[in-house]
């Protein structure tokens, strides 16, 4: 049985995460720790989860590294320079692992791999999310991801910018660029975490489009994480290899 500890354990996410734990028949929930609550119940676990706020998250991990725990985060907000932090703290002495993934939706994971996939082909791509108006962040961690892998594809094989003759406009019009590639998001009452990644040129649009109904989407993703943290080295980026992807 993995002891299992969550963060975040009252929220949206952490509640969803507190019962599949409890679901599972090789998991046992030891804490479920929110808001104000000491964070030494967490000692009692191997893995802990956090899905909190990205305001507390970094401070959270830093913790359960020092103390030797693994850790599996689905809390957004990881820009490249935190994601260096983290690794400075996963030294040859620290014992624990951390999985940190923007998504834990099987679906989310295909939608960024084929996004990847196909971004060299097109001339165009551009990124709009849809999340409900609750969300703290913007755009969503997973548009983030998904921008900086299609960036990176583009920019291994050589493809230019995607054209864009504005000039002017009112602020905000064209979204946000992450590592060139326009991102837009939708904010939007009865959606929970929706995005498509548009693809265009030569008189065809490609539209890779991925659906969370509900959050329990994220589930088998999540207990993949906290099966697989123990074996894996120091910091996992995502669960794309998780899934052999
Ligand atoms: N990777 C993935 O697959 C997914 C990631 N997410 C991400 O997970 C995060 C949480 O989302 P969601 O569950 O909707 O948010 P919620 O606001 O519903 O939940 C966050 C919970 O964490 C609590 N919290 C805040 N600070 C601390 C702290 N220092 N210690 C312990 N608990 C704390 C909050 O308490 P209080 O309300 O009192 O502040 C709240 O109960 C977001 O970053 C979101 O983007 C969401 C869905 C899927
Ligand atoms: O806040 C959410 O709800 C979600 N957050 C993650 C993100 O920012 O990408 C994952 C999913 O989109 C749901």
């Amino acid at each position: 049985m993995t002891k299992v500890g969550v963060l975040g354990a009252q929220g949206r996410m952490g509640a969803e995460v507190c019962r599949a734990v409890e679901g599972a028949d090789d998991m046992e929930l030891v804490a479920a720790v929110d808001q104000g609550d000491p964070l030494d119940a967490l000692t009692a676990a191997e893995v802990v989860v956090d899905f909190t706020h990205p305001g507390v998250v970094m401070d959270n991990l830093r913790w359960c590294v020092e103390r030797g725990l693994h850790a599996v985060v689905g809390t957004t907000g990881f820009d490249p320079s935190r994601l260096d932090s983290v690794r400075s703290w996963l030294t040859e002495e620290s014992s624990g692992n951390v999985v940190i993934a923007p998504n834990f939706g099987i679906g989310a994971v295909l939608m960024m791999h084929f996004a990847q996939k196909a971004a060299p082909f097109f001339e165009s791509v551009e990124i709009v999310e849809t999340h409900h108006p609750n969300k703290a962040d913007a755009p969503s961690g997973t548009a983030y991801r998904t921008a900086e892998l299609v960036a990176a594809a583009r920019a291994e094989a050589g493809v230019a910018p995607s054209p864009d003759a504005t000039t002017s406009g009112v602020e905000g019009a064209r979204g946000a660029d992450v590592d060139g590639v326009r991102v837009h998001a939708v904010r939007m009452s009865g959606a929970v975490a929706h995005q498509e990644v548009v693809l265009g040129g030569h008189g065809e649009l490609f539209t890779i489009r991925h659906d969370s109904m509900n959050r329990e989407s994220f589930m088998p993703g999540v207990l993949l994480a906290v099966r697989r943290v123990p074996e894996l080295d120091r910091l996992t980026v995502g669960i794309e290899a998780l899934l052999g992807l």
